[in-house]
């Protein structure tokens, strides 16, 4: 029988505990008690003290240069709680919110060598639950025993390390007629990852050739841009652009990929947001956080065009590393198409910052 769940499933398990602000075990050659700092509770903090054994805070090496505090760990930085920190401690370290009117203020107790793969894998697990980057770890001995008494997830890392590194699969779920404005010839696909993770949707203009090249876009989802009409991005416009553009042409394919605020998820894009409020450009905001410029995973809008049938693409984007990225997993760009659109005075700072940092053609 097999009915217990495997890592995949585990992974998912544990993404949705960590959202809840219920611990995980996560066990290697030792083993740690892992929360969100994001979820953390007064309750639960307590009961962590309880334990004996001081907390620590995992933050990135981007969080942590923030805090001045040196990550030792080069990509990481693995904190000591001190006695004294309470809950707002804990969250003030994770959420830059209160940086500039209450800075955290150290000398911090930063931890120096030993083996930082299970912090690796924890700081991994929050992001992909779309909670800030923080996490608050113990080391346990007796992971079994303890994750059976306190029925918590407990995950393999040597398992868990390559399950995350993998390409997801996808399937596809459901396809129907669409007739839209753009184009009365609309057919939208859903896609549903097997990791648990949120759905991607395709839309098909027209019946396009598998043959040759397909006019293509790679739309990130951006719900302040593509519903509100935000005028802090040019994503609505785009969305529009390029659907027209298809329907004009009678053939193409749009990837709407639930990737928002570049894979950090919409809460955190708002904290992004209200840190460019305080006078942080894009790809600031996002360090200030915690999180990489850029945490998309494009591989999955490659797969999905695969399993379309299309392998060459001329992709409408400014973008090179998704140019790059197509490449890189099979599909040819046998041509970029410029998708300059949308351009207003609210978000010309935010795009010369994406030309200026982030690579974007303009
Ligand atoms: N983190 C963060 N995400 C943002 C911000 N502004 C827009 N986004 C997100 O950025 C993404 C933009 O996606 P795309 O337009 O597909 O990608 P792109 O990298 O700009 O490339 P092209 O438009 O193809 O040239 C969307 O997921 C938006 O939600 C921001 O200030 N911070
Ligand atoms: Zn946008």
């Amino acid at each position: 029988m097999a009915f217990a769940p495997d890592i995949i499933e585990d992974l998912a398990r544990a993404r949705g505990d960590l959202r809840m602000g219920v611990p995980i075990m996560l066990r290697g050659t030792d083993s740690l008690l892992v929360m969100a700092a994001e979820s953390l509770s007064v309750a639960r903090l307590a009961d962590l003290r309880s334990l004996g054994k001081p907390p620590v805070v995992v933050l990135t090496s981007h969080r942590a240069e923030t805090l001045k505090a040196t990550p030792y760990d080069g990509d990481l930085a693995r904190i000591t709680v001190p006695d004294e920190a309470d809950l707002w401690w804990v969250r003030a370290m994770a959420d830059p919110k209160h940086d500039m009117d209450v800075p955290m203020k150290g000398p911090f107790q930063i931890a120096r060598g030993g083996d930082a793969s299970l912090h690796r894998l924890a700081i991994q697990l929050v992001k992909t639950a779309h909670l800030l980057p923080a996490a608050l770890v113990i080391p346990l001995d007796n992971p079994e025993a303890f994750a059976a008494e306190h029925r918590l997830t407990l995950i393999d890392a040597g398992l868990a390390g390559p399950a995350i590194a993998a390409e997801a699969s996808l399937h596809p779920v459901a396809a129907a007629r669409l007739p839209m404005v753009a184009s009365e010839a609309g057919r939208l696909h859903i896609y549903r990852p097997e990791d648990g993770n949120e759905e991607h949707y395709a839309i098909e203009i027209g019946n396009p050739s598998r043959d040759e090249p397909v006019l293509a876009r790679l739309h990130s989802a951006c719900f302040t841009g593509d519903v509100l009409g935000s005028l802090k991005c040019d994503c609505g416009p785009q969305l529009n652009g390029a659907l027209n553009q298809m329907g004009t042409e009678g053939a193409g394919v749009l990837l709407y990929l639930n990737q928002e605020g570049r894979g950090i998820g919409l809460a955190n894009k708002m904290r992004a947001y209200a840190l460019q409020d305080q006078g942080f450009d894009t790809v600031e905001a996002n360090h200030r956080l915690g999180f990489e410029d850029d945490e998309r995973d494009f591989r999955i809008g490659a797969a999905i065009l695969r399993r379309l049938g299309f392998n060459s693409v001329r992709l409408m984007t400014n973008n090179p590393r998704k140019m790059a990225m197509m490449e890189k997993m099979g599909i040819s760009v046998a041509e970029r198409v410029p998708l300059i659109l949308g351009q207003t005075p609210q978000n010309a700072a935010y795009l010369a910052t994406k030309a200026k940092k982030s690579g974007h053609l303009l």
